[in-house]
């Protein structure tokens, strides 16, 4: 074969994403082709600077390549991202791409603990990510990022006075914790909790963001219903324990979001507390709460199983310090890191396959 662009081209639409399942050329991924004598350089344009497929992609075009060429060059392939988006037109976070809602249904599975970490997961492989702790009624995310006592900025924009999130660890984080005391928030009335939620989303100055975080309260409650009201949420991911009793409640939680009349697409279950593993023991497993639970819920619904978490000492000590877990090397950084890539390309697929997300209209 002759080197030129266009076989260049043809050569390259042999290989797929694997997600996504179509060529990269004809996904649009490969871009700024260069052809000379010495050196084939491009770029290749993912859908997550957090796919897990990178390296592999990578080694299918030069093996292609080589393939088809007898005399092929210097090649310089950049790997870099462009993170998609669903959503339609919608004038509230208009430079936000994604906005995926973190659930449980039970309390105290360890939603906050995962959103957290998720974030800031997703934030060190480069993407630009918020949080807002929508648990507006026991707000962890100030412990969590250990900015308690902060207090945002406010900044006048376009004459309109807009909140400045505070930033921690790569992360923009909103929480009701930063406005009024952790104790005064708890006697709120629902209204006031949903219209505080509002204010999260519209008054906050958020930018530019591939993801943002909404951690929401445990349940299913008036809050999801603003929520799911007032932003076009790209997906849903659902946080529970292997245990009976969380399943049951995460149940309600993940057909609350496939309601008809909802419609967010699950993106995933996590499995959190999976199982206990001593941290100097890390291949000593004990299924303290069963087994498995997480995966069958996923099974049950045909939803994916994004991976699961393990209860380790250190992640209730990281959360209590405020620097979470995936921030120090280990067993535990490594599964909020593949995590982090699991949801990721969840919703990278949910882009490419599904409908744009609209705000969603509930009649009474
Ligand atoms: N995998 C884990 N290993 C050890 N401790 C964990 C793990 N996940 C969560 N925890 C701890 O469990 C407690 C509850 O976690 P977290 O606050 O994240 O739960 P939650 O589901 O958000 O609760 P709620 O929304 O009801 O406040 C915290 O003390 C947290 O540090």
């Amino acid at each position: 074969m002759v080197l030129t662009e266009e076989n260049i081209l043809q050569v390259l639409s042999t290989v797929q994403d694997p997600d996504l399942k179509k060529d990269l050329v004809s996904l649009g991924m490969i871009q700024d082709l260069k052809v000379d004598p010495a050196r084939v350089s491009f770029k290749v344009v993912l859908t997550t600077p957090a796919c897990p497929l990178k390296e592999m992609i990578r080694s299918e075009c030069v093996q292609a390549l080589e393939k088809a060429f007898d005399d092929l060059p210097e090649l310089d392939i950049f790997m870099t991202s462009n993170v998609t988006t669903s959503r339609s037109n919608t004038p509230l976070l208009p430079g936000v791409k994604n906005i995926v809602a973190i659930a449980s249904g039970k309390g105290g599975v360890g939603k906050s603990t995962c959103a957290a970490n998720l974030a800031v997961a997703l934030a060190q492989t480069g993407a630009k990510v918020g949080l807002i702790d929508a648990d507006i009624f026991g707000p962890s995310v100030p412990t969590m990022f250990n900015v308690e006592g902060e207090q945002p900025a406010v900044k006048n924009e376009d004459g309109k006075n807009i909140i400045v999130p505070i930033e921690q660890y790569g992360v923009k984080l909103m929480s009701i914790g930063f406005l009024t005391p952790a104790e005064s928030a708890v006697v709120w009335r629902g209204p006031m909790a949903s219209s505080a939620l509002k204010q999260f989303i519209g008054d906050v100055a958020w930018g530019e963001l591939d993801y943002l975080l909404l951690d929401l309260p445990p349940g299913t409650s008036d809050i999801h219903l603003t929520m799911v009201q007032t932003v076009p949420v790209t997906g849903a991911v659902i946080v529970t324990t292997p245990q009976k009793v969380a399943l049951a409640d995460a149940t309600k939680g993940l057909t609350m979001f496939q309601q008809p009349q909802i419609n967010v697409p699950v993106l995933g279950v996590i499995e959190n507390m999976a199982y206990f593993t001593p941290e100097e023991l890390p291949d000593n497993k004990y299924y303290l709460f069963g087994k498995d639970g997480g995966k069958r819920l996923a099974q049950r619904f045909d939803v994916p199983f994004l991976g699961e978490v393990p209860i380790v000492q250190g992640i209730r000590e990281s959360g209590d310090s405020g620097f979470p877990a995936v921030l120090k090397e280990g067993v535990t950084s490594d599964a909020f890191q593949s995590l982090a890539e699991s949801v990721a390309r969840q919703i990278a697929i949910r882009n490419a396959e599904k409908n744009k997300t609209e705000v969603v209209q509930i009649k009474n």
